[in-house]
């Protein structure tokens, strides 16, 4: 059995008497797309905050790559984020310098894992905004002036230029137009696949999660009532909550 780059296990976390988190075990190879799918407050954005290191559980490890993250102080927490990890805000805004222009977004990144050389970094911002297809013109402008689709492409160029070997996406195609969000999820699904990434992304859409994900972890109320091949969950529901969640996809 291959070994986990991220291996969660026991995780709990309360909000008083709000349930965010109850005993959830999860773990993710390399180059694996996990979705995390649940409704509105089933706790899959405290999950992602808590496997990140943002947020300590009240119980429970995290193992990176056997590292302690619980453990771990802010410094080297930071340092990983720069490097190994990467995360996708739902809004652009909370992952994106909004006074800095669109190559600087991506330079800067750079820049903070030891890049100087001017033209080397300028060269790189412009090959990532190609990828995420950002007109190369664009690259002085500021991302205020952008679309949300655009902002999105560029936080995505913004966190993949350093070329972390894990990603956490929370929502990275919510609040976007249906087409966009498409052809933003086609461009996630190649750059991951491209570059071997491991990702876990939170959605409440079960389409994005077929298009993308190798297996799925379903969650109710803090608790993870159903995980498996992507395939198998979504055409053979075990639990009836997720019976509810697929047919209900159907139903639309
Ligand atoms: N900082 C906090 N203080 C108090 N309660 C919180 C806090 N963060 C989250 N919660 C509560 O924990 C539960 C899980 O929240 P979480 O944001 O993880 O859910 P979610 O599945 O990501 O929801 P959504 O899809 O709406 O973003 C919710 O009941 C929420 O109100």
């Amino acid at each position: 059995m291959t070994t986990p780059l991220l291996d969660a296990k026991g995780l709990t976390l309360r909000f008083g008497a709000i349930p965010a988190l109850i005993d959830v075990d999860i773990d993710i190879t390399a180059g694996e797309v996990v979705a995390i799918v649940g409704e509105s407050g089933s706790g899959k954005t405290t999950l992602l905050r808590v496997l990140s290191g943002m947020m300590a559980p009240d119980a429970g490890s995290v193992l990176w790559r056997g590292q302690d993250v619980l453990a771990m102080g802010e410094a080297a927490r930071r340092r990983l984020m720069r490097t190994e990890w990467g995360y996708v805000h739902q809004n652009p805004r909370d992952g994106l310098r909004l006074a800095v222009s669109a190559g600087g977004n991506v330079g800067e990144r750079l820049m903070a894992v030891g890049a100087r050389h001017y033209g080397n970094i300028r060269g790189e911002a412009l090959s990532w905004l190609a990828k995420v297809e950002i007109d190369a013109d664009r690259i002085d402008d500021l991302p205020r002036t952008f679309s949300g689709g655009m902002q999105q492409r560029l936080q995505i160029a913004r966190t993949l230029v350093t070329q972390p070997k894990l990603v956490f996406m929370d929502e990275p195609t919510g609040g976007l137009d249906v087409s966009v969000q498409a052809r933003l999820l086609d461009l996630i699904r190649s750059l991951s696949r491209e570059l071997g990434l491991s990702v876990l992304i939170v959605t409440h859409d079960i389409a994005a999660a077929r298009l993308l994900a190798d297996r799925i972890l379903v969650m109710r109320r803090g608790v993870v009532v159903e995980q498996g091949l992507t395939d198998r969950v979504l055409d053979d529901p075990q639990h009836p909550y997720t019976q509810l969640l697929v047919s209900s996809v159907l139903a639309a």
